[in-house]
């Protein structure tokens, strides 16, 4: 058996409408996506909308009500059969980091490997924690590690024995905002470095984009959009979506060609057609980064509220039809509410919901 990295965990997994539920209750809704091989998925959305439910029943805890799942093109799960959690070669990293503390790190490590020759083990232990920062850590017990130092064990030990894919739920939530900032970025290039598929489940947007190839947005149970970080920020599918991903304001507006709307913000063009009728009332999504503050610019805002980023500030001001928008700015123009401010419109994706 070689050392990492290997393509031998290349895998592809394929959701499709798949049920899932308590008691014959459905929880999670005909849920699709496909994750590639050596991709990393997020599933986000709000606390309660079944992002557990949905990561259990791919990890083989929960039967499906109806529809499939497949990993390289055999069914795991669908509605008359679901292959035992330990056939499925799947390996878990939850929030509660659960070390054995009465075990080493190295011991930890080689938990999964107890049908490795020793030697192969051995090295196979080395490696990983090499690979997550910890090489030298083989013979200290997890209660002398910090936090952010367990759960890069927690990982270490999961992706031991060469799973075919990685199941990580809310595995950041326990660890303070510094330390998941610095810890999200590094667990996303040693998964990629392993060319290890994974999921990952969280509500936390930051944390989805820094890590994932691709997200599916969930709400009550139902996945309202798969993509891109960037596609499902600037081209939200629903207004859900438009909603839980970052700030944003619906304009009340009306289309006036093909590509055009006109709103308070005067008379958008669009870089694409938006296959609506001209007329139409609909709203229009405006992100902060779609409007920022120029001061040649005789287009104004009133600032109604102000925070203080570090590198920007993020302005919320009030349009002369009296509607409020949200405004970048970078962090040398330092104006005080109260004041007007020119604007300027950076939009070139119309992102728009007939009401
Ligand atoms: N074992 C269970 N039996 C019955 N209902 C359950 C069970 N586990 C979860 N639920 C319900 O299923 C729904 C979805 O729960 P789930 O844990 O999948 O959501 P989630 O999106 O992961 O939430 P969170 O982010 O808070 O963990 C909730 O209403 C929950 O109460």
């Amino acid at each position: 058996m070689s050392l990492s990295p290997s393509n031998e965990t290349l895998t592809e997994l394929v959701l499709e409408n798949a049920v899932v539920g308590y008691d014959g209750k459905a929880i999670v809704t005909e849920a699709s996506f496909q994750l590639g091989e050596g991709e990393i998925g997020c599933l986000l959305g709000p606390s309660g909308c079944g992002k557990s439910t949905l990561l259990r029943a791919i990890a083989g805890f929960e039967p499906l009500i109806s529809g499939s799942i497949q990993v390289n093109n055999k069914t795991i799960s669908d509605e008359n059969h679901t292959l035992s959690p330990e056939k499925r070669q799947i390996g878990m990293v939850f929030q509660d980091i659960a070390l054995f503390p009465h075990l080493t790190i190295a011991q930890n490590v080689a938990f999964g490997l107890t049908d490795w020759a020793k030697q192969e083990a051995d090295e196979r232990v080395d490696y990983l924690l090499n690979l997550v920062g910890l090489s030298g850590f083989q013979s200290r017990y997890p209660h002398s590690l910090s936090g952010g130092q367990q759960q890069r064990v927690a990982l270490a030990r999961a992706i031991a024995p060469k799973p075919k894919l990685l199941l990580m739920d809310e595995p950041f939530s326990g660890l303070d905002a510094k330390l998941r900032e610095d810890l999200v970025p590094e667990i996303r290039a040693i998964l990629k470095h392993e060319n290890m598929s994974a999921l990952l489940v969280t509500h936390d947007q930051m944390e989805a984009f820094a890590m994932a190839d691709i997200v599916s947005v969930m709400d009550a149970g139902e996945i309202h959009q798969t993509g891109k970080p960037y596609d499902i920020y600037h081209q939200s599918k629903t207004r859900f979506v438009a909603e839980f991903i970052g700030h944003g304001d619906f304009l009340p507006s009306t289309v006036c060609g093909v590509n055009c709307v006109h709103s308070d913000l005067g008379e958008i063009q669009g870089d694409l057609n938006h296959g609506l009728e001209d007329n139409l009332a609909v709203d229009l999504l405006v992100r902060p980064d779609d409007i920022l503050h120029d001061d040649d610019s005789e287009f104004l805002g009133e600032i109604v509220s102000k925070w203080f980023r570090g590198s920007h500030f993020l302005y919320r001001v009030k349009l002369a039809s009296g509607k409020k928008v949200y405004c970048f700015a970078s962090s040398h123009h330092n104006h005080q509410v109260g004041q007007s401010i020119g604007l300027t419109v950076n939009l070139d994706h119309l992102v728009l919901f007939p009401r």
